[in-house]
């Protein structure tokens, strides 16, 4: 992490995360950059423990790899160690952990750079928001190591890049750059060279100022209302938007702007 004014936090003591805050962002760095950041158990653990404790008063999260990679994936030389039931428990541990993310009460937004790849990219899937720099590439090569996604991706990248583009990426092991996963929804911004976590930081700083409710809202009901059938959509939707409007957070930051002391929305000059 490169910021100024970054502090450590407390979780992430054994060295295998680098965590820090800036004012309200937490920075989650993915520390093993020796080995590509890849995923081990340890790191796992530790991403899960990270956001199970996150301090109250955070309002984003912004993770990243040290290093030239954001993660290389699951780490492959602890996958032989498992027999089927082992397996089993170990794939499912990282989807509880990848759900704390997804689920979690503030926005999280992945910096990427360099390889993003398989379980790399599970886990930046489990993101929200996916910042992409010109170094960045995303593949999938379970296909040649002879296994398949554990990491939910099978779940969370067909709903962003669909099934089709997902089966190639499996069957083919073709690699993505950054501007083609930008254009297929892998990323949603493509920064110039090394400026993905100054774009992630200037995101969740951003993100960070909107009212908690409303972030909580997209969070976790957006997803499951454009899932829903359309008529239970629209009911949900009409229940958070009531919920959200009679808080006195919308009450305040509403009076505000009639009362001309808030930013207006305008495209920047
Ligand atoms: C089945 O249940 C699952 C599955 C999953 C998720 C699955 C996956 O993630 S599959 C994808 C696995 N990843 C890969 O196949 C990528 C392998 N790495 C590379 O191709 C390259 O290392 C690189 C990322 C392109 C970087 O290349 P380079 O800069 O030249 O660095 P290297 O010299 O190759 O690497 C340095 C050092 O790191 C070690 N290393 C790199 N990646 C991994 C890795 N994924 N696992 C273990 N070790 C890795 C490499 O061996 C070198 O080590 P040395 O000791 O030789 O220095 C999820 C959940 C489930 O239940």
């Amino acid at each position: 992490m490169t910021q100024g004014n970054a502090e450590p936090a407390a979780a992430g003591a054994s060295g295998l995360l680098r965590i820090e805050r800036v004012d309200r962002v937490l920075t989650v760095g993915l520390n093993r950059p020796a080995k590509r950041n890849a995923l081990n158990d340890g790191i796992i653990l530790e991403i899960g423990e990270c956001f199970a404790s996150l301090p109250e008063d955070i309002g984003a999260v912004v993770i990243h790899g040290i290093g030239d990679h954001f993660s290389s994936g699951l780490d492959l030389s602890e996958l032989t160690e498992h027999d089927a039931t082992g397996g089993l428990l170990h794939s499912q541990m990282w989807h509880r952990v990848f759900d704390r993310i997804q689920y979690s009460r503030v926005p999280v937004i992945a910096a990427l750079r360099g390889a993003v790849i398989g379980g790399g990219l599970e886990l930046a899937c489990s993101a929200h928001i996916r910042v992409a720099e010109p170094t960045t590439y995303f593949a999938l090569p379970e296909g040649q190591r002879g296994i398949f996604v554990g990491g939910g991706g099978s779940v969370r990248l067909p709903r962003l890049i669909g099934v089709a583009r997902m089966m190639d990426m499996m069957l083919t092991g073709r690699v993505y750059s950054a501007t083609e996963g930008a254009s297929y929804g892998f990323a949603q911004y493509v920064t110039e060279a090394g400026n993905a976590l100054g774009k992630a930081m200037e995101l969740a700083t951003k993100v960070a100022s909107n009212a908690p409710l409303t972030n909580f809202a997209v969070l976790q009901a957006l997803p499951m209302i454009a899932e829903a059938n359309p008529q239970t959509g629209l009911l949900m939707e009409s229940l958070m938007a009531t919920v959200a409007q009679s808080d006195k957070e919308a009450k305040r930051r509403i009076r505000e702007f009639l009362e001309h002391k808030t930013a207006k929305v305008k495209p920047k000059s």
